[in-house]
């Protein structure tokens, strides 16, 4: 065999997906281990709603990040839904990350998912991650190592990192790359999502839209990306329309804000995030719509593309 044919037959690749409680580190991990923002993050929990896979390229493994969002007790339609995804992602995943994050203690929360993981993936294999390690000491890194280990067991590994200052990102592509399959990349180098881009433009604009408000929005708000077209008489320079919806007026007034200064906001911060992403300067329009109990209805949730 020559080098090049050995390397082939060394090569791994599939799919590995990151569960835990809101705010354990899942989506910041997978934008450390992408180097590129895909998939959205927020100082809130449960923000993380679509299926979006990032994909890490190694010359010996290529990992396809799926990431969830949380699963929680279903209290509506479009809750029952998100669990059903998640679960569907548990079985079809080669390897699983289990993140606990280095500064809380290991409770029942964690628990519940990891036997939702255990019910619904068996045989796949399990990684313990313990996340946000620069935010503590190595002592307390070192004790939370042991829980962990005590709570998955001796065969599993686990694994301390921090996405944010980036040490033993490394360490982590490698333990996931030894649980992979052998077999040539699912997707040519280069390609970071195949979410189309619509997706992620909506993401940033659900994203910019949360950025400082309370509990009750979350799951109250969608965006459709209605239209996107070249301006005209600018070259390189697009005109993307979108609506966000919301369930209620009063969101809808929190949404846009004093004089319409909270959504300018949104679209500022929105615009320069879908920037970055196209590559291409945008004028961005914000409508603002009230869909009733768009969660209950099975029609708009379909619309909504859920
Ligand atoms: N110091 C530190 N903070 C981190 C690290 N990773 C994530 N965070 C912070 O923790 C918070 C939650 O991170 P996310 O990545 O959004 O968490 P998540 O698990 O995806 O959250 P959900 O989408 O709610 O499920 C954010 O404020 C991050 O900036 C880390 O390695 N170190």
């Amino acid at each position: 065999m020559t080098d090049l044919e050995s390397d082939r037959a060394e090569f791994r690749s599939g799919f590995v997906c990151f569960v835990g409680r809101p705010n354990t580190g899942k989506s910041t991990l997978t934008n450390a281990l992408v180097g590129s923002k895909i998939a959205i993050t927020s100082s809130r929990p449960q923000t993380t709603r679509h299926t979006i896979r990032g994909i890490v390229h190694r010359d010996h493994a290529q990992l396809i990040l799926v990431d969830t969002p949380g699963l929680h007790r279903p209290r509506t339609l479009l809750g029952q839904r998100l669990n059903d995804l998640v679960r569907d992602t548990y079985s079809e995943v080669d390897a699983i990350g289990l993140c606990i994050p280095a500064d809380e203690k290991i409770g029942p929360g964690d628990r519940w998912i990891l036997e939702q993981v255990k019910h619904n993936a068996r045989g796949t294999t399990i990684v313990g991650l313990v996340t946000k390690i620069d935010k503590v000491s190595k002592q307390r890194v070192m004790e939370q190592l042991l829980a962990l280990s005590k709570l998955l067991g001796p065969e599993t590994e686990v694994v301390p990192v921090s996405a944010a200052s980036g040490e033993q990102v490394e360490v982590v592509v490698d333990v996931f790359a030894k649980a992979l399959p052998l077999g040539p990349a699912f997707y040519p180098d280069g390609d970071l999502t195949d979410e189309p881009e619509e997706t992620l433009m909506a993401e940033l604009i659900r994203e910019a839209a949360l950025e400082g408000v309370h509990d009750e929005l979350p799951h109250s708000l969608a965006v459709v990306i209605e239209e996107i077209e070249p301006r005209e008489g600018h070259e390189n320079m697009l005109d993307v329309r979108a609506t966000l919806y919301v369930e209620r007026q009063s969101q809808k007034a929190i949404v846009i804000g004093k004089a319409g200064s909270r959504l300018r906001d949104v679209g500022t911060a929105a615009r320069i995030q879908i920037e970055k992403l196209l590559g291409t300067r945008i004028y961005l329009d914000i409508h603002v719509k009230v869909a009733k109990d768009w969660q209950r209805d099975p029609k708009q949730l379909g619309r909504l593309g859920f």
